[in-house]
């Protein structure tokens, strides 16, 4: 996943103008309610994989990460494999300064196979800065992604996630509904 703290991790590229993405691809990616929700809604169990949850320093960030959050001594990595059944939907890295993990946001370090958007779309505090849209070129092509900045209680956090060739938003015939 680009700026990753793992340098084998291929950049993705993010456009300072997203009108030229495609309509149906811009639907899913400008998603503002929960991709675990709207991934359900196709019809499928959604399962996630934690991959690597650790705390990390500031400069172990990706570059253009540490400009989107505060200072802080540390920050809390959660990187997930998110599964439609048995297909393999969406790479998930969450980056969390430690001021963020105050009162009830503690139980951020320890969501597991517990998918974030359940904890994040529970309460009436989640706000989100923006949503910026961005390819990632892998062996398995040209993968659409995108960051959020989200707020919780107004304390930030930062979500990247890119979409597989297995998930809908490559599919577009899976979509339900279509
Ligand atoms: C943020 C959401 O949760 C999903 C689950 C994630 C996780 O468990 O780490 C990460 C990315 C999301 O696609 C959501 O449902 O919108």
């Amino acid at each position: 996943m680009s700026d990753s703290h793992s340098p084998e991790q291929s950049p993705i590229y993010w456009f300072d103008d997203p009108s030229h993405v495609p309509a149906d691809v811009a639907d899913w990616l400008m998603e503002m309610g929960s991709m675990t929700r709207r991934f359900e809604k196709q019809g499928v169990t959604v399962t996630v994989k934690p991959q690597n949850e650790c705390f990390v320093s500031r400069d172990e960030l990706g570059e253009s990460e540490a400009q989107q959050l505060p200072e802080s001594a540390r920050y809390w990595i959660r990187e997930i494999v998110l599964f439609g059944d048995a297909e393999p939907w969406l790479l998930g890295r969450t980056v969390i300064p430690e001021e963020t993990l105050t009162g009830p946001d503690l139980a951020l370090v320890d969501l597991g196979t517990v998918p974030l958007g359940r904890y994040l779309f529970s309460g009436n505090n989640l706000t989100r800065d923006y949503i910026h849209l961005g390819q990632l070129q892998s062996e398995q092509g040209d993968l659409w992604a995108r960051r959020s900045r989200l707020r919780l209680s107004d304390k930030p956090l930062l979500l990247t996630e890119v979409f597989l060739p297995d998930s809908p938003l490559h599919r577009p015939q899976n979509e339900v509904g279509q």
